[in-house]
């Protein structure tokens, strides 16, 4: 048989949503809501309840239909394996005509998890990444309890950080001036911490239409939604090809002389974004130069070795000199890329390179510095170029004494 004849043969992808959200946040609530909607029917759901069967289980228990339920433990951490093993088992059930066909995958995680590690086995796994495409993670956040949830439990902000959706559950709740303000107040949070998710609330009628389909692949279409995907516009851009570009503050909505800004002191000294997450920053790089692939290779390699932990979200499309008409997709969560996808073409008119970054305690000018070193843009930049001339040791124009 050939590669063509075999590739032509391997099934689509089966397209994988993962449902993430604090304890009680309204996971189990929305999902049975989500299951009602015909275009789900041929739905199979994976469900980590924390604690609600014991080890001695059958690590994949069949229960009701097209639910799969996961043994105790948490997803996240100790029965990662346990969740390779599932979805396994399912790809072989279907593969063996055990089950029947089914059209999506979700994952419904304990409220405790960090949803990264089930993001890294998803996007290391050959064979998963082959069977699955991730299509996207909705984060379920509680109206009224979702503020304090957020400052007090770290896996709670990353769940909102990462999130492709975010749906805010319970509104109906808000009966009080006190409430409202409130949750005005945590909108606007939610919207600093991740401004590219677009945010829903439970109680409107949304439906599978508004919180699937958030991945790159536009089933719609046969073509990759990159821009949709992105959603660069959320962000205020930095040129790295350029000196000096004013842009509009991701986190304060003003506009700034870029290259004479420094968030760092801006945003802390000056205004109050509110709580410990402005740890966590997003930001948009921009670039009109196509990189080489090697340079681009060493620059993740770099960002992922040394700031994997802090790379909360990267997702990107990667003007390459060797080809400049096919772009590169990147996508990675923490230190965990997905393989690098090579489109056939640009998805629209903007052929520049763009990197969208959610990161935690990463500074945007480290980032950017790095960058321009591997483009071959390194420059000096302004602090060295001030401590330069505000040492007196340092050569000048007309000599020591000039
Ligand atoms: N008033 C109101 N109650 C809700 C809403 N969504 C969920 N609830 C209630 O909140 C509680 C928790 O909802 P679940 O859907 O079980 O939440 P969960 O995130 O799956 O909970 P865990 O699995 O324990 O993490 C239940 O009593 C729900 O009835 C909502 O939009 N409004």
């Amino acid at each position: 048989m050939t590669d063509a004849s075999s590739r032509s043969q391997r099934p689509a992808p089966v397209p994988l949503t993962i449902l993430t959200g604090f304890l009680g946040a309204g996971k189990t609530t929305l999902l049975n809501r989500l299951l009602r909607d015909p275009g789900l029917a041929r739905s199979v759901v994976l469900i980590n309840e924390f604690g609600e069967i014991g080890l001695d289980h059958l690590f994949v228990e069949k229960i009701d239909g097209d639910m799969v339920m996961l043994a105790s433990g948490c997803v996240c951490c100790t029965i990662r394996g346990d969740l390779v093993d599932a979805l396994e088992k399912l790809l072989r059930d279907r593969d063996n005509g055990r089950m029947g066909e089914f059209d999506r995958v979700i994952i419904e995680t304990t409220g405790l998890a960090d949803p990264a590690p089930v993001l890294h086995t998803l996007m290391s796994h050959p064979y998963f990444l082959m069977r699955f495409r991730l299509d996207g993670i909705v984060t379920l956040v509680d109206a009224v309890n979702g503020a304090a949830t957020l400052q007090n439990h770290p896996e709670a902000l990353k769940q909102a950080a990462i999130a492709d959706r975010l749906v805010l559950s319970k509104t109906d709740l808000l009966d009080s001036d006190e409430r409202r303000h409130a949750f005005e107040t945590l909108t606007r949070r939610l919207h600093n911490i991740n401004p590219t998710a677009r945010l829903l609330r439970a109680e409107d009628p949304i439906g599978a239409a508004e919180l699937l389909n958030a991945g790159l692949h536009d089933p719609d279409s046969a073509r990759p939604n990159v821009r949709a995907w992105l959603n660069a516009e959320a962000l205020a851009e930095t040129a790295v090809t350029d000196t000096a570009s004013t842009d509009t503050c991701a986190v304060c909505g003003e506009d700034h002389d870029h290259a004479h800004h420094d968030h760092a002191h801006h945003d802390h000294a000056h205004h109050d974004h509110g709580n410990h997450d402005e740890a966590i920053r997003s930001f948009c790089l921009t670039s009109a130069e196509p990189l080489s692939p090697n340079a681009c290779g060493l620059f993740l390699e770099m960002l992922r070795s040394a700031h994997g932990p802090n790379l909360l979200r990267v997702k990107g499309l990667i003007a390459l000199s060797d080809d400049a008409e096919r772009p590169l997709v990147i996508h990675g969560v923490q230190h965990v890329f997905h393989p690098p996808v090579r489109l056939d073409s640009w998805p629209d008119a903007d052929r520049r390179t763009r990197m969208v970054f959610i990161v935690k305690d990463l500074d945007e000018k480290f980032v950017e510095g790095l960058y321009r070193a591997f483009a071959g843009q390194a420059a000096v930049d302004r602090p060295d170029a001030t401590a330069l001339s505000a040492n007196p040791l340092a050569p000048r124009a007309g000599g020591l004494l000039g």
